[in-house]
């Protein structure tokens, strides 16, 4: 069955054709010396036990449309570093979700926490981007790399120092994430070809996961009910975006998802 990525991927081609048409790879790769040092980001979520909340900037999706108007990444990740996010996550497709690589730039000269390139990173030539701009951590996505795609991207990853959280939503893709032998995996709640988000997803694929991996459960995460199940459940870490860019107070929504402890 067709979903999302399937778009998403195609077109994704022909922006880093486009990209390396006007900035050739060998000529990025000189820029990553200029680029500021990698932070820790599987630390800093360890760092966050019983739970690391990685705080996402998202002004669109393709499931939600437009999901919040007031749109000022700078500020957004200020506020998420003020409130009590281990990490932040920067969305930077453009054409399917309204993001930027300029964001996550201009974020990282702003704050502090170390900062996931969230986009659909199909080659090298957009980890080698991240880094230049700053990035400590790339999302892989397994349903969108090959076996071999994936332990290439992965390997160049660690080359340049910093993290990749491997992404599935597949359960037959969980084997293949496993063999790199990663320090942190996502399970995506969301079902692409229907949107639909169920945390027991991720609840399910954490019994199947050894717990020296950190486990991080993303998408559809709202209350604390949510974290602390999560929590419960042997879960490490969130990846939060929608439920924060909808409230009038981002702050304080993202406070409210933090366990209690870590509170007071
Ligand atoms: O906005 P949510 O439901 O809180 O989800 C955040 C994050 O998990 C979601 O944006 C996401 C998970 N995997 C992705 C891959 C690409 C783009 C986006 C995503």
């Amino acid at each position: 069955m067709k979903n999302i990525l399937d778009d998403i991927v195609a077109h994704k081609r022909g922006e880093i054709a486009a990209a390396k048409e006007k900035l050739p790879f060998e000529e990025l790769v000189k820029q990553i010396p200029q680029a500021p040092p990698v932070r820790d980001f599987v630390t800093a979520l360890r760092l966050s036990h019983p739970l690391g909340v990685i705080a996402e900037v998202k002004k669109a999706s393709p499931s939600a449309g437009i999901i919040r108007d007031d749109f000022h990444p700078v500020e957004i990740a200020k506020t998420y570093a003020a409130h009590g996010a281990a990490c932040i996550s920067v969305l930077t497709d453009e054409n399917f979700f309204q993001g930027h690589l300029d964001y996550l730039k201009a974020i990282r000269a702003a704050v502090d926490l170390p900062l996931l390139r969230k986009d659909f990173i199909l080659d090298r030539y957009q980890i080698a981007e991240a880094r230049a701009a700053g990035a400590d951590c790339v999302l892989l996505i397994a349903e969108c790399l090959e076996e071999d795609e994936l332990r290439d991207l992965y390997q160049y990853t660690r080359e340049l120092g910093m993290q990749a959280l491997v992404e599935l939503y597949d359960e037959t893709n969980l084997e293949r994430v496993l063999k790199l032998n990663p320090h942190i995996i996502g399970v995506n709640n969301r079902d692409l070809r229907t949107f639909e988000t169920d945390l027991a997803h991720s609840i399910k694929i954490r019994k199947q996961v050894r717990d020296t991996i950190l486990f991080v459960s993303e998408s559809g995460i709202r209350t604390r009910e949510d974290s602390e199940r999560l929590i419960q459940s042997g879960i490490n870490a969130i990846l939060v975006g929608e439920s924060l860019m909808r409230s009038d107070d981002i702050g304080k929504a993202l406070e409210s998802l933090l366990p209690k402890q870590v509170n007071a």
